[in-house]
């Protein structure tokens, strides 16, 4: 902790009282001291778990710092299910703030398996507790847009791109995202993806994965459906995976 930033820095100390906990706070402040983060900008997204903030590294790169809100819950039932039966969090603490940060590190692994393998997601750089700090996908502060608010000038093309993503992160990366959908894939000009929040994804081996990719590919079908592209039956799609195991 560094008492003098707080003092001297007291418009980001502002934005920071205002929404978060003093143990939130003090993350931050370690990043800072670290040397991960400089600064912290403006809001990008405020859900009702997480929010995101743009970022500034010492070197000047932007990066986009993903806050976990503090607990609730509804937040913790409804993940239950996504951690249990991961064997990388058999051991996750079940106390409020323990369950939180072991979300927050499962995102960061999460999003560090599909990247070594050269898929199209933010490049992690680092966790602490609550914070998940990534590569800023976006140009001059401004995420790129969703493919639910921007569909594709090629839609079949960018289903096909989605399927491959979704096949090499099973095959490859032995991981199911879990929460794919138009909402966390992000599309630039150029009509290439870019997926996100990986929180829930969980590893091939969980009880639960393969009707979690079926889920994954019906949702994605549905989407590509909704702007008349011919996507045949997820089944089918499912199968060719497995059958490549
Ligand atoms: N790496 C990134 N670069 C730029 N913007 C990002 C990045 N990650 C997330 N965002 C922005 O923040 C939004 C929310 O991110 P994300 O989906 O990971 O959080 P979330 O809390 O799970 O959101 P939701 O509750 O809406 O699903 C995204 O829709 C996107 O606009």
């Amino acid at each position: 902790m560094c008492p003098d930033r707080l003092e001297k820095d007291s418009e980001l100390r502002k934005v920071l009282e205002d929404v978060f906990d003093y143990r939130t706070i003090m993350a931050v402040y370690r990043l800072m001291n670290k040397g991960v983060l400089s600064k912290l900008y403006g809001v990008v997204s405020t859900g009702k778990e997480a929010r995101v903030y743009r970022g500034v590294t010492p070197e000047g790169d932007d990066v986009a710092v993903k806050i976990y809100l503090v607990w609730t819950s509804e937040f913790r039932k409804s993940r239950l299910k996504y951690i249990l039966g991961d064997p990388r969090f058999e051991n996750a603490p079940r106390d409020p703030i323990g369950f939180i940060n072991a979300w927050c590190r499962k995102e960061f692994r999460n999003l560090k398996r599909a990247y070594s393998i050269g898929l199209p997601v933010p490049r992690p750089i680092a966790f602490e507790e609550n914070i998940l700090i990534m590569e800023f996908l976006g140009e001059s502060g401004v995420p790129y847009p969703l493919l639910k608010d921007r569909p594709p000038d090629d839609p079949g093309k960018v289903l096909e791109d989605i399927k491959g993503f979704i096949k090499k992160l099973y095959l490859e990366g032995e991981l199911v995202h879990a929460d794919l959908s138009e909402y966390n894939i992000m599309i630039k000009e150029n009509d290439e993806i870019m997926v996100i929040d990986f929180g829930s994804a969980v590893l091939r081996s969980h009880p639960n994965a393969v009707d979690f990719l079926r889920n994954d590919i019906i949702n994605i079908y549905r989407y590509f459906r909704s702007l008349n592209v011919e996507t045949g039956r997820p089944e089918e799609f499912l199968e060719e995976i497995l059958h490549e195991r």
